[in-house]
């Protein structure tokens, strides 16, 4: 097999030999043929940087806090694999390795590990949060020479530049942005020599392609999607390549082929020069000839990266449009004007949730502005809904808008309408825009920290004179609409970085409630339970499911990041999963559906390796066990409850 350690003797792990090659290096600066390429390769680059052999730990680039707040791509970033690098740990089988993130220059974002021993060890070295692992700052290490040589890297004790490192191995493989194959971010699982064994490769490739997939998935329907229904064309993202990688129905229907080149008949297509927002003229072969169309292109450009165009084909003027029409886009049916829950909807017998449902109660008949702030998945929009319901506009519209799916350029038309011929590509008599649409009624401005800045202003104008200007026009028309808005971000930390107007932010926050996240009411989750449970058995059709004891404790010792939907979602799973009446907690999957997840074969082979390696250092020790950890560089304890874990005592 063609594995990128084809060229890597395993046996290599003998200290010795590793330690001999290092010292001649340092002392002499003797390259020994036997090195394999890529460490060669990276003592030579960390030579020629000057790093020094003596680092013992890496240089701290950014603070923690720092790191979770500096941009939307690492949040979202994170947020995307943190339940993957929990599952490659519980997965690995074994609390003696770390799992780490970093971005595509070795800046540390996310480490996870589950022993206190070990999180002792690590941070000692620096291998924390904001910590440098890039080649300039740590040497040769997996992560910092994943990110130059951009596939996976294996390094192992004497192998790393640094002396520092010695006593460990890392295994790191690149995460790749999957349409274009641009470098994102590493992921790494790092142990104490002895236990290289372990790492999986085959686990933390998988789990890499996965996070790029994840991020791609997010991306596309958060920043194209909700855009590209509502504009009801047909669209497709193209890569750098003329590739297709996406298309909608509409596109599809016009001839567009997903994962196929697109056929252009002349020349290279001003969508791959301009890389600028703009339409352009294009002629293309589709179906039976050739056809020429205008077409909107947007740059699909992601976390301060480009990554390829989305194309909208637009009408042409009285030449043939190869736009197809459909019916109108949902987010246009009255259906999702309605409210579809009630107070009643929200579960909870908590103080905390009892007050926040008491505070919505109260201002489901005012017609101030209310702000939900709360984490994801704890139920901002349903307690608009029920603000709205409870209230006397219940029998009015309720119209939702996801800020952050709006375009910078259409934000405004979007959600003040646009006067006809107000820019290309509009509909002929123009469009009423969201608060036109909620009249009456209730706007919910769900994300509302993504609002972009221009709009900021036009919607502390709308609040203030309750009165609209479509784009393109000139008549104000007057709007009785009572705006609820939500975002799981700080707003105050928004409006101190400047991304949010201060005086928008007291305009929309004079009722404000913070909803629990489900840590500060986990006294709540039986309860959440037994509802979600009943209408998940019923849902498929099953007439009743409940909890082990042990199921449940391990739903209430969970933290629950993802909040109510997540505890929605794992027990749906749950249901699926169970075939009798009562869910145990192998049904309990709190790492989300990773069904491309390695099979149990890995797993009890990853177990008998653990194994294999306590034994021999046991053997080798006569059988004391103090010295036989401190051969794994584990404590006592942790010897004690493998010995127990694998039946030696
Ligand atoms: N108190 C609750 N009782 C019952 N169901 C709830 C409760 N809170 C949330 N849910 C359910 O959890 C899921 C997530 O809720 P919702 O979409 O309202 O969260 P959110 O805070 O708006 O999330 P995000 O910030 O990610 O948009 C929904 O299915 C919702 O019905």
């Amino acid at each position: 097999m063609n594995t990128p350690f084809s060229d890597h003797q395993l046996s290599i792990v003998q200290t010795g030999e590793q330690v001999n090659r290092w010292e001649a290096w340092v002392k002499d600066g003797i390259l020994d043929p036997k090195l394999r390429k890529p460490i060669k390769s990276s003592w030579e680059r960390c030579k020629s940087m000057g790093v020094a052999f003596s680092t013992d730990a890496a240089p701290i680039r950014m603070k923690r806090a720092e790191v979770q707040h500096i941009s939307s791509f690492y949040r979202e970033m994170i947020e995307v694999a943190l339940p993957i690098m929990r599952y490659v740990q519980r997965e690995h089988g074994s609390d003696q390795a770390v799992v780490t993130l970093s971005d595509h220059t070795g800046l540390l974002l996310q480490v996870t590990v589950d022993n206190d021993d070990l999180l002792k060890h690590v941070k000692h070295r620096h291998f924390f949060e904001g910590a440098d692992w890039s080649e300039s700052g740590a040497g040769t290490n997996a992560v910092g020479t994943a990110v130059i040589e951009k596939h996976p890297v294996r390094v192992i004790g004497a192998e790393h530049y640094c002396a520092g490192w010695h006593e460990w191995a890392c295994l790191a493989v690149p995460i790749f942005e999957p349409l274009t194959g641009t470098l994102l971010g590493v992921l790494d699982i790092t142990s104490r020599r002895q236990w290289y064994e372990t790492h999986n490769l085959p686990l933390i490739q998988w789990a890499a392609n996965r996070i790029g997939q994840d991020l791609h998935k997010n991306a596309i329907s958060d920043a194209f999607f909700g855009l590209v229904q509502e504009l009801d064309k047909p669209a497709f993202l193209l890569n750098r390549h003329l590739y297709v990688t996406w298309a909608n129905a509409q596109a599809m229907a016009a001839g567009i082929r997903s994962g196929e080149q697109l056929p252009v008949v002349d020349g290279p297509p001003a969508l791959l020069t301009g890389q600028d927002h703009g339409t352009y003229v294009q002629e293309f072969r589709l179906g039976e000839g050739d056809v020429r169309t205008l077409l909107k292109v947007i740059p699909y450009r992601l976390w301060g990266l480009d990554l390829g165009v989305l194309c909208l084909m637009m009408p042409t003027s009285g030449g043939k449009s190869t736009a197809k029409s459909s019916s109108k886009s949902k987010a246009m049916s009255p259906v999702d004007w309605t409210t579809h829950y009630t107070m009643d909807s929200i579960i909870g017998r908590t103080p905390v949730i009892l007050e926040a449902k008491r505070l919505a109660h109260k201002a489901a008949n005012l017609l101030a502005p209310v702000f939900l702030a709360g984490e994801s998945g704890t139920g901002k929009e349903l307690f608009a809904h029920a603000i709205h319901a409870s209230g006397p506009r219940r029998s009015g519209p309720f119209v939702t808008v996801n800020c952050g799916t709006l375009q910078r350029e259409l934000a405004a038309s979007e959600l003040f309408g646009y006067e006809e011929g107000a820019f290309t590509g509009a509909k002929k008599h123009g469009q009423r825009g969201k608060f036109l649409l909620a009249d009456k009624g209730t706007i919910f401005l769900d994300e509302i920290a993504e609002l972009p800045i221009d709009c900021q202003s036009l919607l502390l104008r709308v609040l203030e004179e309750r009165r609209v200007v479509p784009v393109g026009g000139t008549r104000p028309i007057h709007v009785d609409v009572r705006v609820i808005t939500a975002t799981h971000k700080n707003l105050d930390q928004e409006v101190q970085s400047g991304r949010f107007r201060k005086d928008l932010f007291y305009r929309l926050s004079a009722l404000w409630i913070r909803l629990p996240s489900l840590r500060e009411r986990s006294e709540d989750i039986p309860l959440l339970v037994d509802t979600f449970l009943r209408q998940f058995a019923k849902e498929m059709g099953r007439t009743s499911v409940r909890l082990s004891p042990e199921a449940m404790q391990r739903l209430t010792e969970h933290s629950w990041p993802g909040n109510i939907r997540e505890l929605k979602n794992v027990l749906q799973r749950a249901v699926f999963l169970c075939d009798g009446n009562v869910i145990e907690p192998r049904h309990i999957c709190l790492a989300g559906p990773f069904e491309n997840a390695p099979s149990v074969d890995t797993a009890k082979k990853r177990r008998s390796i653990h194994r294999s390696l306590v034994e021999q250092a046991l053997r080798e020790s006569g059988g004391n066990v103090t010295e036989a950890a401190q051969t794994l560089g584990i404590s006592r304890a942790t010897m004690y409850r493998k010995m127990k874990l694998f039946n030696l005592i």
